[in-house]
């Protein structure tokens, strides 16, 4: 568990010339970046959660059948006021802080009048976002920094509520062909009126020449009013289609009363959050071409989502696969003491994530029988029945269980699809594996090896690519045996042979999201490592 999850990680700026085995495909050129927790102690204080240690991103620029690894500390302002203060001083999602833990309760309500509306945290440790030709990462708050892609180094703060009124948003946003940014945020402070924004950022602004960010062109394509003012849903993802976007408003709330005294009474976000198991799920379809939401209710049992996978039109139906929860305990198993147990045998009960498959009527048979499905597709068992008052209850298709950090290749996002990509979620606390999981067969591969603990699989497209799976998936592997050193795995997507391995002598940490570069997505000026960084990488590691 310490080295898993508990020590900080120490960071690699400098790059190390990873030691390949095996044969790396010569048109595999890019950078995979990654990011996640990387500290979780400061000083003599630590987090309560994995999710609120300080974002560690980390790459592997993979050139001419070398790799190049290292890794960066975001210094964001919450890592440099908690480095400062050599303490915790920052709220993070399960972990509430005090600026000043001298001050007695009168000023702590002092400042907790001015935290109603909290100032979020800007340690943006779960995804990348590429917008334009920036890079950004990503966290669920107002925040996000811009980073360089190519060294990791922090650059600008961003605040979405500059240039869109929302105080949380999706650390998952989508991209269409032309590379436009789809997300979606809750607005919960709008005098009352809680809602939902859909907005989309444009790939490049159209006064590009005068240097100004897409941010500043971002506009809004859609508002959904919460259902209930006080209590929005949480949501951690989102789904599109070529014309459509899919929302799921869940039983799994955020509590707006309980946040605004969460400072005051000393507990964390995360004690705001409440999973309401008398509630429904309600399903929300946006048509992009209009911005208008389609009109039908929409509704399943409750559930918690927190990935989609993926969402397409088939036949004048809308189908979304998700990896559904039967309740919000999966957050609870990472509080570190939680994750501490698991490793020492008490493991607790692992909730099982299940790919659901959902479909929806896009266009309503007003003379539909109250009762009948009006899903006639014969590629789904998934139903969506009539009820009275123009509702209409959603019944999945169970696709399979057990697995998580869902990837596809992404050329097939909005489109049919059959493959998903996956880490294997086990009952018991051994290293899990990565799937590849065929929708049509209901068949699965598998890699996995001892001591081994891998990533999500990031799959990049092979460059004549005909089929899906024509690529290769990436996974950085993190060894639990300390006599074993962390990789850079590289499997045929379509058989899962392996092709090569990158072993780096460093201190990798276990991560969340990532995000591949191929080198034809960069400005060739940005190009990395130069010669220059190479020679000094080759030296590094003649000297390990
Ligand atoms: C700080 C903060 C939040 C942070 C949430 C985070 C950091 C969630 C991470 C989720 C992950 C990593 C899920 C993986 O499946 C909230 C609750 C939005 C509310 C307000 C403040
Ligand atoms: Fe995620």
């Amino acid at each position: 568990m310490e080295v898993l999850f508990g020590r900080n990680k120490k960071e690699q700026p400098e790059p190390v010339r990873a030691k390949v085995t095996g044969k790396i495909p010569t048109w595999l050129q890019g950078t995979l970046l990654r990011n996640g927790p990387g500290m979780h102690t400061v000083g003599e204080t630590s987090y309560n959660h994995w999710f609120d240690g300080l974002a560690l991103l980390h790459s592997f620029t993979i050139r001419d059948g070398e790799v190049y690894y290292r890794s960066r500390y975001l210094r964001s302002d919450t890592y440099n006021a908690n480095m400062e203060a050599n303490r915790i001083v920052v709220s993070e999602f399960g972990t509430m802080a005090y600026p000043d833990p001298s001050k007695n309760i009168l000023s702590k309500a002092f400042t907790y009048l001015s935290h109603t509306i909290p100032d979020f945290t800007d340690n943006c440790l779960i995804n990348f976002m590429k917008c334009g030709e920036d890079f950004y990462v990503t966290t669920e708050t107002n925040y996000i920094r811009k980073i360089n892609p190519q060294t990791l180094e922090t650059l600008e703060k961003v605040d979405y509520r500059k240039y869109v009124g929302i105080n949380l948003a999706t650390a998952h946003p989508h991209y269409d062909s032309a590379g436009n940014v789809l997300n979606i945020g809750t607005s919960i402070v709008d005098k009352g009126k809680t809602k939902y924004v859909i907005f989309k950022i444009p790939a490049a602004a159209p006064d590009r020449m005068k240097r100004k960010s897409p941010l500043q062109h971002t506009e809004v394509l859609c508002s959904i009013p919460s259902r209930s003012l006080l209590s929005p849903s949480y949501y951690h993802s989102f789904g599109v289609t070529e014309n459509y976007i899919v929302f799921l408003e869940q039983p799994f709330k955020l509590d707006i009363l309980k946040m605004a005294t969460a400072y005051i009474r000393g507990v964390s976000w995360a004690s705001c959050l409440t999973f309401h198991r008398e509630d429904k799920t309600y399903i929300h379809i946006v048509d992009q071409r209009t911005g208008k939401p389609v009109s039908t209710r929409f509704y399943t049992d409750p559930m918690v989502v927190f990935h989609h996978i993926n969402a397409y039109e088939e036949d004048g139906c809308l189908l979304f696969d998700v990896i559904a929860y039967e309740d919000s305990s999966l957050y609870d198993c990472f509080y570190l003491d939680n994750l501490k147990q698991g490793f020492e045998g008490n493991s607790r009960i692992v909730p099982v994530p299940t790919l659901k498959r959902f479909a929806v009527p896009l266009c309503m048979d007003k003379n539909a029988e109250v009762g009948s499905n009006l899903i006639k597709l014969a590629s789904t068992t998934a139903r969506a029945l009539k009820e009275k008052d123009d509702q209409v209850y959603c019944q999945p298709e169970l696709l399979c269980e057990g697995l998580e950090l869902p990837q596809i290749n992404y050329a097939h996002n909005r489109k049919r699809y059959r493959y998903v990509f996956a880490f294997e979620v086990q009952r018991s606390p051994i290293p899990n594996k990565i799937l590849k999981y065929d929708i049509l067969t209901k068949s699965f591969l598998r890699w996995g090896e001892e001591h081994c603990w891998p990533s999500e699989p990031v799959f990049v497209p092979t460059p004549d690519a005909k089929e899906e799976d024509d690529g290769i998936l990436l996974s950085a592997i993190v060894s639990s045996d300390p006599q074993k050193l962390p990789f850079l795995l590289i499997l045929d997507a379509k058989t899962f042979a392996e092709l090569a391995r990158a072993y780096v002598d460093v201190d990798m940490h276990l991560d969340l999201h990532g995000l591949f570069i191929p080198d034809t997505d960069w400005d060739p000026r940005k190009q990395a490592p130069s010669q220059e960084v190479q020679d000094r990488a080759s030296s590094q590691t003649g000297q390990a």
